[in-house]
C-alpha cells in the first residue's frame, strides 16, 4: 500500500505519466475553435468539501475482519472510504468537481491470499454486510459504487494485496495469476518467462486480472489475442457458499460452461481470487504501420473481409472521418496540410486511418497488405503506427486537463453484426448529436470478428456548467435508447453493466435471462450480500 487509492483517483493516471496529462497548447487552440467557449473551471474538490458520514459497520463485524486481515488492512478513514466511492467514468469524475452524496464504504478491507477472502466473506454473510470487490478501481459503468442493497453496511473488498504469479506451466502455456495483478505487473512476470498475455486494453496500466475477468474485458490487440474471456481457462471464486473451482482441460463438454457465468460476473456472483490464463511467447518482431482508406462504410468493408479472410492484425483500429480528421488536427502543422494534399491526389477525401499492429505473422501481414491495396488503401508506413503505439495511454490521462477546460469528454461503446453495423452507427451518432447540440462525435471499431465488430464513440462537448450530469445523462439515454432498439446492438461489447447499463440488461438478455441470473445469485450468494445493486441484481 505505497500509494492511496485517493491519489490514484484524482492524479495523473499513473504516477509517471503527469506529463503525458497536460494538454499541448496546439490542442486547446484547436478545441477552443471547435467547441467555441468553453467555461473553465469546477476544479477537483478537496476531501473536505465532501461529508463522510461515519462508518456503519458493526463492531462485531469490526473485530471479526480485523482478526482476518490484521487491524491494518482494515481501514476505516474517510480518506480512504472515499476514494473508493466509485470509478472513473464521466460522471465519476464530475463527482469529485461538483461534491454532492457520494457512495461511501463503511470500511476498506484487504486480505492477503484466497485463504483471506473467503474468510472475509463469511464474516460479511455472518454480519449482514455488503462486498465489493474493488481491483483497479476502472470501472466506467458504477460497478464498485459502495451501493448497500438490503445491507445494514458495505465494505470495498481491495484486492490490492493478491499480486502473486502463482504458478507458470510453460509446457501447457498456462499462467495461473492472483486477482489483484495489475496488467503491467502481469506482462512483467510473464516476460521473465518469455511469455506474454497480450491483454492491453486502454485501462492497462491500472486494472487488474480479476477486473478484466469480471467485466469480459476487451484489450487494443484482441484481434490477435481474443478477448480476456478466450484466455481465461479456469478460475477460482470465494462465494458466500464456499470455494468455487472452474476449468480443469482446455475444452469440455461437462454440462454448461460455468466458468462463462463467472466471467463477466462483476463480482455478484464470487470474488475472483485466481484466474488461470493462456500465454503466448513473447513475439520476437513487432510492426506497426497505418493505412488509410477513403470513407468509413469502405474502411469498414475492409476490416471485414480481413477478418472473413483470417488477415486481422493483433491490433486492428479502424477510425471514422471524423475521429481521423481529430487525430491529424491535433498533430497541426504543415504535414497535416502536406498529408491531406497527398491522401487528396490519390483519390482519398474522406481519410479514415487504419491501424495495423503486427506481432510477428509476416505471412499474414503480406496477403492483408494486398487485400488493402485492392481495397484502395493507401499507406502511411510505420511512422503513423509508431505514433499510435505511443500515444497509446495517452487518451485516459488527459481526461482530468479536459475536464478542467470545461469540456464534456465521455466514450461508449457497442457491437453489432455486420449487416447492421452501418445502421448502429448512424443511430447512435444522431442520438448524441441530437441531444447535444454540436459536439464533436468521434469513433472507432478497434474489435472486429467474422461476423461483426464493435463501435467506440467518443464525444467531446462544450461543459454545461449548470446542469453537467443532466447533460450527460440526456445524451447517454439517448444513446442506450438507440442502441437497445429493435435490437440493434449490445448495450456494452466490453465495458460490463455496473449500475449503469442495468436498465437495458433485461432487454438483452430477456425475462428468462434476468431470472437464470438471480437463480445463479441466490445459489451462489443466498443472502446477497455480494456487489449490491450490479447487473440489476
Ligand atoms: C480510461 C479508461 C479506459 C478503459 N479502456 C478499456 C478497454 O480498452 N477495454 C476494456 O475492456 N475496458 C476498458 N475500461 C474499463 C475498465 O478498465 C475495465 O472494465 C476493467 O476490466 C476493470 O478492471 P479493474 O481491475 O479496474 O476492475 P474494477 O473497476 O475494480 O471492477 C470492475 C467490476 O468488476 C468487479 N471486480 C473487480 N475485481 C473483481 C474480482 N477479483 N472478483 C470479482 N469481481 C471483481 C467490481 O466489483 C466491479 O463490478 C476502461 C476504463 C477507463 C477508465
Amino acid at each position: 500500500m505505497t500509494e492511496t487509492v485517493d491519489q490514484r483517483l484524482r492524479s495523473a493516471w499513473t504516477p509517471a505519466s503527469a506529463e503525458a496529462a497536460a494538454l499541448p497548447p496546439h490542442a486547446v487552440r484547436w478545441l477552443t475553435r471547435r467547441l467555441g467557449p468553453l467555461e473553465p473551471g469546477a476544479p477537483v474538490a478537496p476531501d473536505t468539501a465532501f461529508a463522510v458520514p461515519d462508518s456503519r459497520l458493526p463492531d462485531a463485524a469490526r473485530t471479526a475482519l480485523a482478526d482476518v486481515v490484521g487491524a491494518s488492512y482494515l481501514r476505516l478513514g474517510p480518506a480512504e472510504r472515499l476514494g473508493r466511492a466509485g470509478g472513473l467514468s464521466y460522471v465519476d469524475l464530475l463527482r469529485r468537481r461538483y461534491p454532492g452524496v457520494l457512495p461511501v464504504p463503511d470500511a476498506v478491507v484487504s486480505p492477503a491470499d484466497p485463504g483471506e477472502v473467503q474468510r472475509v466473506l463469511d464474516v460479511c454473510v455472518a454480519h449482514g454486510v455488503g462486498v465489493v470487490p474493488f481491483g483497479g478501481g476502472t470501472s466506467v459503468v458504477g460497478g464498485v459504487a459502495a451501493l448497500r442493497g438490503e445491507c445494514e453496511a458495505v465494505v470495498t473488498l481491495d484486492l490490492e494485496r493478491l499480486d502473486r504469479l502463482v504458478s507458470v506451466d510453460p509446457v501447457s502455456r498456462l499462467a495461473v495469476f492472483e486477482a489483484g495483478v495489475r496488467g503491467p505487473d502481469a506482462e512483467r512476470m510473464l516476460a521473465a518467462h518469455g511469455l506474454t498475455l497480450g491483454h492491453v486494453p486502454q485501462s492497462f496500466e491500472r486494472a487488474t486480472l480479476g477486473g478484466f475477468a469480471a467485466t469480459r474485458s476487451a484489450g487494443q490487440a484482441s484481434s490477435g489475442y481474443g478477448r480476456f474471456e478466450d484466455m481465461v481457462q479456469g478460475v477460482h471464486l470465494a462465494t458466500p457458499a464456499g470455494s468455487w473451482r472452474l476449468g480443469v482441460a482446455p475444452a469440455s463438454a461437462a454440462g454448461p460452461d460455468l466458468r462463462a457465468l463467472a466471467l463477466g460476473s462483476e463480482g455478484t456472483l464470487g470474488v475472483l481470487t485466481e484466474v488461470t490464463v493462456r500465454v503466448r511467447p513473447l513475439p520476437t518482431r513487432e510492426r506497426y504501420e497505418g493505412v488509410v482508406l477513403d470513407g468509413f462504410q469502405r474502411a469498414t468493408d475492409a476490416v471485414r473481409l480481413l477478418a472473413q479472410h483470417g488477415l486481422l492484425a493483433d491490433v486492428t483500429r479502424i477510425s471514422d472521418e471524423s475521429e481521423t480528421a481529430v487525430s491529424l488536427a491535433l498533430k497541426g502543422g504543415f504535414t497535416t496540410a502536406a498529408l491531406r494534399r497527398y491522401l487528396a491526389a490519390r483519390g482519398v477525401r474522406e481519410p479514415c486511418l487504419l491501424i495495423l499492429g503486427w506481432h510477428g505473422r509476416a505471412p499474414q501481414r503480406r496477403r492483408a497488405r494486398a487485400l488493402l491495396r485492392a481495397a484502395g488503401a493507401v499507406s502511411l508506413g510505420r511512422a503513423a503506427g509508431q505514433a499510435w503505439r505511443h500515444g497509446r495511454f495517452h487518451g485516459p490521462r488527459q481526461r482530468d486537463a479536459l475536464l478542467d477546460l470545461g469540456v464534456c469528454v465521455e466514450t461508449l461503446e457497442t457491437a453489432t453484426h455486420w449487416s447492421r453495423l452501418g445502421e448502429l452507427y448512424e443511430a447512435v451518432s444522431t442520438a448524441l448529436r441530437d441531444s447535444l447540440g454540436d459536439p464533436v462525435v468521434m469513433c472507432h471499431v478497434s474489435h472486429a470478428y467474422e461476423t461483426g465488430a464493435s463501435l467506440y464513440f467518443t464525444v467531446l462537448t462544450p461543459r454545461d456548467p449548470h446542469d453537467p450530469f443532466g447533460q450527460w445523462e440526456r445524451a447517454k439515454r439517448a444513446a442506450g435508447d438507440a442502441i437497445t432498439e429493435g435490437g440493434l446492438g449490445t448495450i456494452t461489447h466490453h465495458h460490463a453493466v455496473g449500475t449503469d447499463h442495468a436498465p437495458y440488461l433485461r432487454s438483452e438478455i430477456g425475462d428468462v435471462g434476468v431470472a437464470v441470473l438471480a437463480a445463479a445469485k441466490r445459489a451462489t450468494d443466498p443472502t446477497g450480500v455480494l456487489n449490491p445493486g450490479k447487473l440489476g441484481l
